[in-house]
C-alpha cells in the first residue's frame, strides 16, 4: 500500500474523495467486491482512469473480480493520509468560522480544529460545538503548548496577510484559507485556497455549456 501521496498526480488526489463516498455507500450495503467499471459508470469517467487512479493506493485488484470495497477504502484514506488525525486551529470565530468549527464530517477526513482565536472579545470563552474560542493573544502560547500544524484561515481579507504571518512566526506549515486574498508566505508554507465563488463560477460556465449541449464528457477537470 502507498505509504505517502507524493506524486500522486492532484486530479487523482481530488477525485479520492468521492471514491471514498461511493465506496462507503457499497460497504454499508454489504457489497464485498467493486469493479473499476462500476465505479467508473457511477462517477462519469473512464475504466481505465478509474484503475489508474486506484494503483496510486497500491492496491491491486482481481482480474474480473475487481477490488475488495473495504481493502480499497483503508488504501484510499491511508493514501490521503486521513488516517492519523490531524489538529488544527481557526482563525476567525465569524460566520464562516464557526460553521467550519461545528461541521463535525472534518473528523472522517482526519481534519480535527481543535481550538478557535478571534479578535472579538464577546466571542472570547465562548464554544463552536466543541471548540473553544480565545483571544488571539493566546494563539503563539496554544501552538507552543500544543502539536498543530494547520490554521484555518476565516478573517475578513483585509485581516488574512497579517494573521496568516502570525501563524507563520508561530510554526503554523499548512494555512487553508478561505479569505479572497492571495497570501505571500515563505515557500516553505502550504497554503491552500478555497473559495465557494471559484466552484460556482465552473458550475455557470458548466450550466452554460450544458445548455448550449456542449459535451462535457471529454473535460479534463469535471470535478
Ligand atoms: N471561501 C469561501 O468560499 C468563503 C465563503 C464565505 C466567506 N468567506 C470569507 O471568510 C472570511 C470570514 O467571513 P465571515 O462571513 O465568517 O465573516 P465574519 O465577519 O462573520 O467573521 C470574521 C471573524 O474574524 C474575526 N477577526 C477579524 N479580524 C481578525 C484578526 N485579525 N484576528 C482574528 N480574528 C479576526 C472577527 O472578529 C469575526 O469574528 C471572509 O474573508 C470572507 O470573505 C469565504
Amino acid at each position: 500500500m502507498a505509504t505517502d501521496n507524493r506524486g500522486i498526480p492532484i486530479p487523482t488526489i481530488k477525485r479520492f474523495p468521492s471514491y471514498l463516498r461511493l465506496l462507503k455507500g457499497y460497504r454499508d450495503e454489504g457489497m464485498e467486491m467493486v469493479s473499476a467499471t462500476m465505479l467508473a459508470d457511477e462517477l462519469g469517467l473512464k475504466p481505465i482512469q478509474v484503475r489508474k487512479d486506484i494503483s496510486c493506493t497500491g492496491i491491486e485488484g482481481k482480474p474480473k473480480v475487481g477490488f475488495t470495497v473495504v481493502k480499497l477504502i483503508d488504501a484510499i484514506v491511508h493514501t490521503l493520509g486521513w488516517d492519523n488525525a490531524t489538529d488544527a486551529v481557526l482563525i476567525g470565530a465569524g460566520h464562516l468560522g464557526s460553521a467550519l468549527a461545528r461541521y463535525e464530517g472534518f473528523e472522517s477526513y482526519g481534519l480535527k480544529i481543535v481550538a478557535a482565536f478571534d479578535i472579538d472579545q464577546q466571542k472570547w470563552g465562548a464554544k463552536l460545538g466543541d471548540v473553544p474560542v480565545y483571544p488571539l493573544t493566546h494563539l503563539q502560547q496554544y501552538l507552543e503548548e500544543n502539536h498543530v500544524n494547520i490554521g484555518v484561515l476565516a478573517v475578513p481579507a483585509v485581516q488574512a496577510q497579517e494573521v496568516a504571518e502570525k501563524l507563520v512566526a508561530c510554526g503554523i506549515l499548512a494555512i487553508w484559507n478561505f479569505a479572497p486574498k492571495d497570501l505571500k508566505l515563505p515557500p516553505r508554507v502550504v497554503v491552500q485556497r478555497t473559495d465557494l465563488a471559484t466552484s460556482f463560477a465552473v458550475l455557470s460556465a458548466k450550466v452554460k455549456r450544458k445548455m448550449a449541449k456542449e459535451d462535457l464528457l471529454d473535460e479534463d477537470d469535471e470535478w
